[in-house]
């Protein structure tokens, strides 16, 4: 059986460290893991292990801009365009790997996630080929600072989510930086994260948040507005699946927890026949003969 994990998120977020990350967890843990790299515009020196599969062996966004004179926004739309209607390219390439675990660092793009078809047509390809996918989708902590770019995070993850018939891991990365108190740098207490008690709030998200932040300044400004933050409370609310799990690289612990969840939600190793007894028995029966 071949695993196939997705690294999704916002640009930033710390795919690409993550991704690095768990290759280092799958070799110390005697796993065989390989890296697919799928940022045409990711800088190869970055990589602490060689991609086994590469985009930019397709399509390079240096060669884009250069050669179609596009500039890096639309060069990394063609660069997804191109890859897509050359999946063939992809399909040839994962043909080549058993019982492994390939860890898909994906790009920053927001609108990959969102309205893209990108995400849907890797997943049917993957399916098609018989891999079993899962994916985890990175917010980076620095969200909970601001309750608003906060819930404009959960929400990209839920457009994200909605589009895939996948197991789906929602992360927030860079625990290391969140202190027991966090307060928001620009001196206002309203938007600070203070203590854990309230860092809980945002991994398991509280609509309250949301809803007492806009329900004053809105009851006062435009009650349209008002409408609009209830539809969405309303929404998390119906949706509780969209909480988040902790990730604090500098804690082993931490990334084993989240990579356990992952191997939980494909059934890593489930179906893996146990191959000693088997050959025994059909060895036995040789000799008989
Ligand atoms: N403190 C801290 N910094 C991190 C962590 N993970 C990543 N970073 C930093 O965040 C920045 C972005 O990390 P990347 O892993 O490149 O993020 P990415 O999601 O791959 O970014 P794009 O591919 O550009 O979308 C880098 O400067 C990393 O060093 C973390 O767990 N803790
Ligand atoms: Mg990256």
């Amino acid at each position: 059986m071949r695993y196939a994990v997705l690294v999704t998120g916002p640009a930033g977020a710390g795919k690409s460290t993550f991704s690095n990350s768990f290759m280092t967890y799958l070799r110390d843990t005697k796993r065989t893991g390989h890296l697919v790299n799928l940022d045409p515009a990711a800088n190869a020196a970055s990589f602490e292990y060689e991609p086994a599969i590469d985009i930019k062996d397709l399509v390079s966004l240096e060669d884009v801009m250069e050669e179609l004179d596009y500039g890096p926004n639309g060069g990394l739309v063609y660069c997804f365009e191109y890859l897509l209607q050359n999946m063939d390219w992809l399909d040839e390439e994962l043909g080549g790997f058993d019982d492994d675990y390939l860890i898909f660092d994906c790009p920053g793009q927001i609108e990959l996630y969102t309205h893209h078809p990108f995400l849907p047509t890797l997943v049917q390809h993957l399916s098609r080929l018989g891999i079993r996918t899962s994916a985890v989708y990175l917010l980076e902590s620095q969200f909970m600072e601001d309750r608003y770019k906060f819930f404009s995070g959960v929400l990209s993850a839920m457009s994200a989510m909605v589009n895939l018939e996948i197991p789906w891991i929602n992360i927030m990365s860079k625990m290391d930086l969140v202190t027991e108190n966090v307060e928001d740098p620009s001196g206002g207490a309203r938007n600070g994260i203070r203590g854990r008690k309230n860092i809980a709030r945002y991994l398991d998200p509280d609509p309250l948040l949301l809803a007492t932040a806009r329900g004053q300044e809105a009851n006062s400004s435009n009650p349209r507005f008002h409408a609009l933050n209830q539809a969405i409370v309303q929404l998390i609310e119906d949706h509780p699946l969209v909480s988040f799990l902790p990730l604090d690289l500098t804690n082993s612990d931490s990334l084993e927890t989240v990579i356990s969840h992952i191997d939980y939600t494909m059934q890593y190793g489930e179906d893996e026949e146990p191959k000693e007894p088997h050959d025994l028995d059909e060895g036995d029966f040789a000799k008989m003969e």
